[in-house]
C-alpha cells in the first residue's frame, strides 16, 4: 500500500452501511465530497446537530440492485460498511467492475486494485498527518494518532508562514538558496516558538534565520 492524498471536491463518495462505522466514514469525507448513504437504518450519530449535510436514503438494497445505486450516484468512491458480507461483497464487485475506488470496512487482508483504506489522520491547517497500520491494527493507529495530535500543534502556522517565504523566495532568490533558508526556517526552534504569537512576528524572527544562513553563520 503506497499513500497518496485524493481530492474528492466535486466528487460523490456512495456509502452502504448507516451504523456507526457509516456515521464515521460519511463524516471523514463530507469534507470534501457530496455524501450519500443508503442505509435501512441510521446510527443517532447522524442526527447529531454537528453532523455534516450528507444525503440519506432509506432503502436496503439486495446484493443484485447495488449496480443501479452505482448507476444513479456515479461515485468516485464507494464504501462497503453494512453488517452484511455478502452485501460488501456485492458493493465491492460492482466497484471493481466499474473501476470506481472501494472502502471495505470489514476486510483488512488482501486487497484488489482499486482498494483503498482509510487511515487515522491528525490535522493542523493545511498539515495532515496519516497513519495506516497497513490494516493490521486499527486501534493503534488511532492510538498513533491521538499521540501525534498534540505533536503538529502548530505546524500548520509553519505552512502557512513558510508557503508565504517560499513565494517571495522564488522571486528573488536562486533555487539552491533558498532550498536552504527554507530548511533552516523550519528547522528554527526560535521561529517555532514566536508562532503563536502571530504569522507578522515569525516572519521577523524568520527573516533573522534565513540572513544569519545567508551569511554563513551557524543557525
Ligand atoms: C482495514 C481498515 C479498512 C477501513 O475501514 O478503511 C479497517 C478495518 C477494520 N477495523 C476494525 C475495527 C476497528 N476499527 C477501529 C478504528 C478505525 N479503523 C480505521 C481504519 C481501518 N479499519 C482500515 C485499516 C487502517 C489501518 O491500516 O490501520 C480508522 C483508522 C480510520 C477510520 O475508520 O476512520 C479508525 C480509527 C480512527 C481514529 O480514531 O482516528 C477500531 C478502534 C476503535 O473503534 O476505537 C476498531 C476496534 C479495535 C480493532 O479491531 O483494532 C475491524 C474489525 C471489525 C470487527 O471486529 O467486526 C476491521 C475489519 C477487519 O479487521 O477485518
Ligand atoms: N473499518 C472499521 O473501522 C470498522 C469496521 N467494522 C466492520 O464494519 C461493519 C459495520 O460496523 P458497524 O457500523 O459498527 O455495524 P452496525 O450494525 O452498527 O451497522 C450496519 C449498518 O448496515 C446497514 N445495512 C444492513 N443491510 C444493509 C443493506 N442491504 N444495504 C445498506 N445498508 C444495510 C444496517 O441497517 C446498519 O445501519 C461491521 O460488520 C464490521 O465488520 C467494525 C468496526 C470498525
Amino acid at each position: 500500500m503506497i499513500p497518496l492524498y485524493h481530492d474528492f471536491t466535486d466528487t460523490t463518495v456512495l456509502i452502504f452501511g448507516g451504523g456507526s462505522v457509516g456515521a464515521r466514514k460519511a463524516k471523514r469525507f463530507a469534507a470534501e465530497a457530496n455524501v450519500v448513504v443508503v442505509s435501512p437504518t441510521f446510527d443517532d450519530r447522524f442526527a447529531e446537530p454537528e453532523f455534516p449535510p450528507i444525503e440519506r436514503i432509506r432503502a436496503a438494497p439486495a446484493t443484485t440492485e447495488i449496480p443501479a445505486w452505482f448507476d444513479r450516484a456515479d461515485p468516485a468512491l464507494v464504501v462497503a460498511a453494512t453488517d452484511d458480507g455478502e452485501l460488501n461483497a456485492a458493493v465491492a464487485e460492482a466497484a471493481d467492475d466499474r473501476d470506481v475506488l472501494i472502502n471495505r470496512t470489514d476486510r483488512a487482508g488482501e486487497r484488489s486494485v482499486g482498494s483503498v483504506v482509510v487511515p487515522a489522520t491528525v490535522d493542523d491547517g493545511s498539515v495532515s498527518v496519516a497513519i495506516s497500520t497497513g490494516g493490521q491494527s486499527p486501534a493503534l493507529a488511532r492510538y498513533l494518532r491521538e499521540q501525534i495530535d498534540g505533536e503538529i500543534e502548530a505546524a500548520g502556522k509553519m505552512a502557512e508562514l513558510t508557503g508565504q517565504l517560499r513565494a517571495e523566495l522564488k522571486q528573488t532568490e536562486p533555487p539552491e538558496t533558498r532550498r536552504a533558508m527554507l530548511r533552516a526556517v523550519v528547522r528554527s526552534p526560535a521561529v517555532w516558538k514566536v508562532l503563536h504569537t502571530g504569522i507578522a512576528n515569525a516572519k521577523k524572527e524568520a527573516a533573522r534565520v534565513m540572513q544569519d544562513h545567508r551569511t554563513g553563520e551557524d543557525t
